[in-house]
């Protein structure tokens, strides 16, 4: 008898790709993971909203509106038809913007076949609700497996082909478990592999939504400080307090600190707090050198996740009673007119605490105290 818990998992069954991947959401992001999955050898289809992006896609292999001037690999089949691009996909990657989530699930619903999984790749909470987005999804898409997809992964690089690492995440259930191989994590990661697309499987769904949602909001605020003149040191110390954050938020949400410091969490971390191809990192940027929001992209209307999600996770954090210094000043500066150096110096200042949380320390700023002294 083989009592579950006790026993190494079975890993003699192979596990089996999926035959067709559907990818729903034709921007720079959807397309991008088009081109993986192709590369993979899938049967891929592309849905997008837009006519003229799908026919391109069609005829010239480029998605001239997302990624221009790269080539997509061949065999993408795009289309503006839900149900065309869901018959007989055995696996879905869900990649349009986190505000969009709710209308699509409804939208792909009653075309999805029966326990097809779901891999969400957008980043963000729900706004209002404060659900994570797999719980949206769940709540609409009753019998699906729902995951997501995440880590360090600019559109335009994994569309070239360079080389790229993601985090594929689906809780195991009981049965996963004792079968690794039929596990929808297992059986995307081996769909959406190749020479160029490396996917690491995780069961933390929980750690990699918060990481992706969080992340975002930090890239807002390394970029404000970089463009206000802050130096180097000033955004690592950034990058790393924020990855703090992600941790605060996992640890109440049910997430692993494990996750944070991984792909989803300090991977996407290091890639879009580092560089202005980040549209969340180019946004603090402009916004940090003073110019007006509406006046950044020079007009363009472009998916800046960290913004709406400022308010989502500030929402949130208030509702679990949790302190997100940083989130909370990217929110100030972004819907209350706050000052970025002000805020900035705001958070500097606060007493001094243990680096490692619940250590019982607390300290007036020695800035504070230097100014008593000279006055
Ligand atoms: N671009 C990137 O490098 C990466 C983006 N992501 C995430 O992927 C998600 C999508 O981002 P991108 O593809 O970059 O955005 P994008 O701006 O390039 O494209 C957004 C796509 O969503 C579609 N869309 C917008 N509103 C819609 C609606 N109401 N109904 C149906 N379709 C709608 C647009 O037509 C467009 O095809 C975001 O959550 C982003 O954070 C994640 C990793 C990398
Ligand atoms: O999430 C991303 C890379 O992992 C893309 O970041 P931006 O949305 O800031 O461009």
């Amino acid at each position: 008898m083989i009592y579950p818990g006790t026993q190494a998992n079975d890993f003699s069954a192979s596990p089996v790709p999926y035959t067709k991947v559907c990818v729903i959401g034709a921007g720079a992001w959807g397309t991008a993971l088009a081109s993986v999955a192709r590369r993979a050898g899938r049967e891929t289809a592309l849905w997008g909203r837009d006519q003229a992006t799908v026919e391109a896609i069609n005829t010239r292999r480029e998605n001239p509106k997302y990624l221009p001037g790269i080539g997509l690999p061949h065999g993408i089949c795009a289309t503006t038809d839900m149900a065309e691009a869901l018959d007989g996909a055995d696996a879905v990657l869900l990649v349009t913007p986190s505000r969009t989530l709710r209308d699509i699930c409804v939208q792909m619903q009653p075309h999805l076949g029966k326990n097809v999984p779901i891999a969400l790749c957008a980043k963000g909470i729900e706004a209002g609700s404060g659900y994570l987005l797999s719980e949206v999804a769940a709540q609409i898409l009753d019998g699906h497996q729902i995951g997501a997809l995440s880590g360090p992964t600019f559109a335009t690089e994994t569309a070239m082909g360079h080389l790229t690492a993601a985090t594929v995440a689906f809780q195991f259930s009981y049965s996963d478990r004792l079968d690794t191989a039929s596990s929808p994590a297992t059986r995307l990661a081996l769909s959406l592999g190749s020479e160029f697309f490396r996917p690491y499987i995780t069961d933390d769904l929980v750690g990699v939504e918060v990481s992706g949602a969080i992340k975002n909001v930090i890239a807002i605020a390394c970029g404000m400080i970089t463009g206000a003149g802050y130096a180097e040191n000033t955004r690592a110390a950034l990058i790393v307090r924020g990855m703090d954050e992600m941790k605060t938020l996992a640890d109440v949400l049910g997430g692993r600190r494990e996750t944070v410091t991984g792909l989803a969490g300090a991977g996407d971390l290091i890639l879009t707090c580092s560089s202005q191809t980040s549209r969340n990192m180019s946004l603090g940027v402009q916004l940090g050198k003073g110019i007006a929001r509406e006046n950044c992209f020079e007009g363009r209307p472009v998916v800046v996740e960290g913004e709406v999600n400022s308010i989502s996770v500030m929402d949130l954090a208030r509702r679990m009673n949790i302190k997100l210094p940083i989130c909370e000043s990217v929110f100030r500066i972004l819907h209350q007119g706050a000052d970025v150096r002000e805020t900035f110096a705001d958070v500097w200042s606060q007493p001094i605490e243990g680096e490692r949380r619940g250590l019982a320390i607390s300290i007036d700023h020695p800035v504070a105290i230097a100014a008593e002294a000279i006055q």
